[in-house]
């Protein structure tokens, strides 16, 4: 709670910070606004004594100033909502949820995408970060009703105390309603997978690459029914929390409504004995009324106010994930690679899965070396580069750079000399030569630089066929082009070859979308390129594939099974050895 006011606070100095004028004119309309309603109920009193006085004057200016107390009243607070609703949407959509992406975009591992449990979190945050701004602004509203409903119970207690006795009772209703809403949170996180489950099938079906397949192999109507069986399961569990909620409200109101009710017969009793003055019964019954709307809009703010709270946990864990995740050492990289990288009992379990992806893989990766990593499906070659691209951290072991922990470097600085080109690689929709030039931003836009990196992964004639050159827009959602899997294939390898000086040059399975002469014809060009990159830094390149053939030409070849290395060495030395990569390398040249 505390922790939720905290942020609550820095949520309005931000508002100051960025538009200090709306921001004082909100709390000046808010405050302006809470004296009305009991004027309006004090003018009331005097226009029904003036009447019973016999004064008609008196009466008449009265009356008259409890209609501009109404009616001021009714124009401030909307005014305020105005004024509140685009502070909310222009500070919320503009500044928080650009600041909250910004921060997702930043974070150095991958943890955030892959993990379910982190997903949650990160799907609230993104689809509702724009009701943050909201919340603080229902805190000033609430404080300003809280004060509105002070001034109106006074006035209640001067015609007599034992109305204040309502006071226990509109309390009721706030915590009957903060009770029904925790139910709302806890379905809201309960159900998000379901949430996020239904989406993804939705986008499997309505996407060209899902729905080609699904439309021939005809598991539309399946993935249709999955998809509804989900939406169900996520709108029943938020309905019935609804309802759970909206059960407690009831209940809560019902205990108002009976102390209400008390009073007002008390009130009655009191007139009719003489011991208040018309007046005085008519303005309790008006405060007596306008409490009901009082107290619901206290409650209102208060609960909107509170609502926030669903949005809280996901920032703070967010705040605190990227701080803690993105807490690195602060070493630079050398210049070149010496020794090479190191690997000692490395091991790395997925959060959520038994088994480790790798275990105990002990290894060197000498410096201008081109090491292979082949074994099957699932062995873990993937998670050995994920690590070595600082992906991931070890569980286990550590990774040396030159004798130096990979963990004590600058993680940026580590990327800014590491080159990679994935198996599940990115489709940019940017256009060819931005999406070619991000693999080192710093030359985003260098023509000869893209040109390179373009010949490196033998895409030229992607662009040659292109109709605007390296000036053409992908992606068919935005009027561009779109390219075969091969072609962006080739892009990623073009994208990975922009920097210069790595120090570590990855490829996982680069070619698996290329035709056998192709990816051979690809392979001898990297290591081509390895070995100039090997000569100008000592990096090391490591090229993760299924085909052994194709890496026979590595200096080191590993040999992952189950997540263990079970075997390392030269080609003609694994071959000799008769082992596995024996076995699996006749099986495929066979
Ligand atoms: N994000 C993840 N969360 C949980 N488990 C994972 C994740 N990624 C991989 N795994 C598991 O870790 C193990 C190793 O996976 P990895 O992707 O490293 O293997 P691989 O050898 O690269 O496989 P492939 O040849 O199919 O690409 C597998 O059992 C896989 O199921």
């Amino acid at each position: 709670m505390i922790r939720y006011l905290r942020l609550l606070a820095e949520l309005l100095a931000l508002n100051w910070r960025l538009r200090p004028l709306a921001t004082a004119g909100l709390v000046a309309l808010c405050l302006a606004a809470v004296p009305t309603t009991p004027a309006l109920a004090l003018a009331l009193r005097e226009a029904v004594d003036g009447i019973v006085r016999r004064d008609p004057r008196a009466a008449a200016a009265s009356a008259a100033v409890a209609a501009i107390a109404y009616a001021v009243g009714l124009y401030l607070r909307s005014l305020a909502y105005t004024l509140e609703t685009m502070l909310g949407d222009r500070i919320g959509t503009l500044h928080i949820r650009r600041h909250i992406e910004e921060q997702l975009a930043r974070l150095d591992g991958l943890d955030h995408l892959e993990r379910t449990d982190l997903l949650d979190r990160v799907t609230v945050l993104r689809g509702t970060a724009w009701r943050l701004n909201h919340a603080p602004w229902q805190a000033v509203v609430a404080v300003c009703d809280a004060l509105r409903l002070g001034l109106l119970l006074a006035l209640l207690a001067a015609v007599t105390p034992w109305l204040l006795l309502l006071l226990g009772f509109a309390a009721a209703p706030l915590w009957f309603d903060q009770r029904g809403r925790r139910s709302i949170v806890d379905a809201e996180i309960d159900t998000a997978e379901a949430f996020r489950l239904q989406r993804h099938l939705f986008n499997l079906a309505t996407t060209a690459a899902g729905g080609k397949e699904l439309r021939v192999s005809g598991a539309g109507p399946e993935i249709a029914r999955r998809q509804r069986q989900a939406w169900d399961a996520a709108v029943s569990g938020r309905f019935r929390a609804r309802i759970r909620s909206a059960l407690w409200t009831l209940a809560g109101w019902t205990l108002f409504t009976g102390g209400f009710t008390a009073g007002l017969l008390l009130l009655i009793d009191r007139t009719a004995r003489g011991e208040a003055s018309a007046g005085d019964l008519v303005l309790a019954v008006t405060v007596a009324m306008t409490l009901r709307n009082a107290i619901q809009d206290t409650l209102f703010a208060v609960g909107h106010a509170m609502s926030g709270r669903t949005l809280v946990e996901p920032l703070l864990w967010l705040r605190g994930y990227a701080a803690a995740a993105n807490t690195t050492g602060g070493r630079t990289p050398p210049d070149s690679l010496r020794a090479g990288i190191t690997l000692d009992g490395v091991g790395y379990t997925y959060p959520g899965t038994g088994r480790p992806a790798l275990d105990e893989v002990s290894c060197h990766l000498a410096a201008g070396t081109v090491v292979a990593v082949v074994g099957e499906y699932g062995s873990g070659k993937t998670t050995l580069v994920k690590l070595l691209t600082k992906l991931y951290r070890p569980d286990r072991g550590r990774i040396e750079v030159d004798g130096v922990d990979l963990d004590d470097l600058a993680t940026v600085e580590w990327r800014a000399r590491t080159s990679a080109a994935f198996q599940d690689f990115g489709r940019f929709h940017i256009r060819f030569g931005e999406t070619v030039g991000i693999g080192d931003l710093s030359h985003v836009d260098d023509p000869d630089r893209i040109a390179d990196a373009v010949q490196a992964a033998d895409a030229r004639t992607i662009v040659d066929r292109l109709p605007e050159g390296l000036d053409t827009q992908l992606g068919r959602p935005f009027d561009g082009v779109e390219l075969s899997e091969g072609q962006w294939q080739r892009t990623a390898l073009a994208r990975a070859s922009m920097r210069a000086d790595p120090l570590l040059f990855v490829l996982d399975e680069p070619t698996a979308s290329l035709d056998a002469p192709s990816e051979h014809h690809i392979f001898q060009r990297y290591l081509v390129r390895a070995r100039k990159l090997a000569a100008r830094t000592g990096a090391v390149t490591v090229i993760v594939s299924h085909r052994f053939s194709t890496v026979t030409g590595a200096d080191h070849i590993l040999v992952l099974h189950k997540g263990r290395l079970v075997e390392q060495g030269t080609h003609d030395e694994l071959l000799a050895a008769g082992g596995r990569y024996a076995d699996l390398y006749g099986v495929s040249v066979a």
